[in-house]
């Protein structure tokens, strides 16, 4: 039986070394908690063009999917699965055109600040060692 997986992209957007979250406006049983701006693949495209696509048209901005983290984690939905991507920001400001209604740069070593969606919260942790290793 061929078990198909719906991939969900995140980006983490850096500006230096504060990361981009961003607060879900909806569902109702999602509002509220933060996230990775991104969405979900369609058919037909890579995670990094559907990354590149989402951050279009949630926050307005233009962007390059620069790497994969390594990993790949469980949404609460049934058959969906969180990928994660740093993204460049190529051009625009960062606006909550769709499905936010705040963002919000953190600062280094305060990535934890926000309460994160479950899936994000491994991700997040790895985004934060990677920047103290790295700083962008
Ligand atoms: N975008 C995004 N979604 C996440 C993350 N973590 C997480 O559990 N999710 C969940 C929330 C949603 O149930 C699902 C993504 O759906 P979405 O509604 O953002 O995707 P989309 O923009 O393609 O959706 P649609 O409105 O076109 O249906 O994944 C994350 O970091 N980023």
């Amino acid at each position: 039986m061929a078990v198909t997986e719906q991939i969900v992209v995140g980006g983490a957007v850096f500006d230096g070394g504060r990361l981009l979250a961003a607060r879900r406006s909806a569902p109702p049983e999602l509002a509220g908690r933060w996230e990775l701006p991104g969405g979900k693949v369609e058919p037909g495209e890579t995670g990094a063009q559907a990354l590149e696509r989402e951050l279009r048209e949630e926050l307005g901005v233009r962007t390059r999917a620069v790497r994969r983290l390594p990993g790949a984690w469980r949404l609460d939905r049934p058959g969906y699965v969180l990928h994660v991507w740093t993204a460049e920001l190529l051009s625009g400001t960062p606006r909550p055109l769709l499905d936010h209604d705040e963002l919000r740069w953190l600062a280094p070593g305060r990535y934890e600040d926000v309460d994160w969606l479950d899936a994000d919260r491994p991700a997040v942790a790895l985004l934060a060692e990677l920047n103290g290793a790295e700083p962008s």
